[in-house]
């Protein structure tokens, strides 16, 4: 099989690190740390990111992004949101346009409200950046690790590269389906972050599972409806990467957006929570971009306007759930069903 690189050994890029090696892949993961690289080489485990999982002998993390790229037949973006322009400057000097261009991080850029396909076409030209690959829905790296059966969806706006993303990654526990909805996959895993912090602050408000579907049927209506003037395909939203990934992490402890909601909801400080945190939090900067959006498109957002006077205004997160309950009355399906 192929050489694989991996950009960024967090939790995720060593999860799908994984999958890509039982699939015999031989797998070069980039870190920034050298001393990170050593741990991972050294202990054939990340300790600090995916603790408890073995890795195997194809798995070989590197800190020189020119060796990580040289003859690999894909690349595989995986560092959070925030680093992602300049990773894509550093390799560049270093990509071939015979390489498939994958990326599997969820968010929005909030000084230019971009997707990441669009930042990474931005940085690495038109050539580098027509086929980019999107890899996302419903995935903790703690059970991709773990091998447990897990589905997820590639999308491109070249289809056939989407499809060689589906060959590297499909195996009997980890599931590809393909989607041509780029903007609708992008948007669904970069937003339902912001709803998962939503559920976690409902959580530890000690509201019960009324809340909770409330935050996850009425959050994916404002997915749905930014996705719309977005020119989305509103049943992308119903799938994997819409109401999928919601689920996930609206429900799961595993999700670092939902448990740094839970600590905002038990009423700690937002750089506190961040800071104990100690991996990354999308959706706190993704709410700041879904919120300018929405203004600029006039699309009507409540829960995201909620949590941006949250974050931004450290508004109390018992006034921001009052708030939305009492808003004027609505339809249901306002805005997603009738334009
Ligand atoms: N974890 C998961 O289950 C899933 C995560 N994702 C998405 O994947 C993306 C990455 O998340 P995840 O792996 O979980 O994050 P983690 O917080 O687990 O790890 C982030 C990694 O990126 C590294 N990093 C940070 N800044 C830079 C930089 N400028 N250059 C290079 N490396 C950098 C960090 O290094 P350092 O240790 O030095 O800080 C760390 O190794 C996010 O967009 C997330 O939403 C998507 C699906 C599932
Ligand atoms: O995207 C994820 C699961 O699909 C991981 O979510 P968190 O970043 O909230 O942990």
């Amino acid at each position: 099989m192929g050489k694989i690189a991996v950009l960024g050994s967090g939790s995720w890029g060593t999860a799908l690190s994984i999958v890509l090696a039982d699939n015999d892949h031989e797998v070069a993961l980039w870190s920034h740390r050298q001393e990170q690289a050593e741990q991972i080489n050294n202990d054939r485990e990340n300790k600090q990111y995916l603790e408890g999982i073995q890795l195997n002998h194809l798995i070989h993390a590197d800190t020189s992004l020119e060796q990580v790229i040289k003859g690999a037949d894909a690349i595989l973006f995986v560092v959070p949101t925030k680093a992602i322009r300049q990773v894509c400057q550093q390799v560049k000097p270093y990509v071939t346009s015979d390489q498939t261009i994958i990326h599997a991080s969820k968010g929005i850029e909030p000084e230019t409200n971009k997707r990441i396909s669009e930042m990474m076409a931005e940085e690495l030209g038109p050539e580098l950046g027509k086929g980019i690959v999107v890899l996302s829905g419903p995935s903790h790296a703690e059970e991709v690790g773990r091998r447990q059966p897990t589905t997820v969806t590639v999308s491109s706006l070249q289809i056939d590269q989407a499809i060689i993303a589906q060959d590297l990654f499909m195996n009997e526990s980890f599931r590809v389906y393909t989607n041509e909805d780029l903007v609708g996959v992008e948007i669904g895993g970069a937003l339902k972050n912001i709803i998962a912090l939503g559920a976690g602050i409902s959580d530890g408000l000690g509201y019960g599972d009324n809340a909770k579907a409330a935050l996850i049927t009425r959050g994916l209506a404002e997915i749905a409806r930014l996705g719309k003037h977005l020119d989305a395909n509103p049943l992308t939203f119903a799938g994997l990467t819409g109401v999928g990934d919601l689920i996930v992490t609206c429900t799961s402890q595993h999700s670092r957006n939902w448990r740094a909601g839970n600590m905002l909801g038990k009423g700690y400080k937002l750089d506190d929570v961040l800071d104990q945190m100690g991996m990354v939090v999308e959706g706190v900067r993704t709410t700041k971009a879904a919120y300018q959006m929405s203004k600029k498109l006039e699309v009507n957002m409540p829960i995201t306007e909620g949590l941006y006077e949250l974050v931004v205004n450290d508004k109390p997160a018992k006034d921001v759930v009052d708030d939305l309950m009492n808003r004027s009355k609505a339809d249901e399906l306002e805005q997603i069903s009738n334009g």
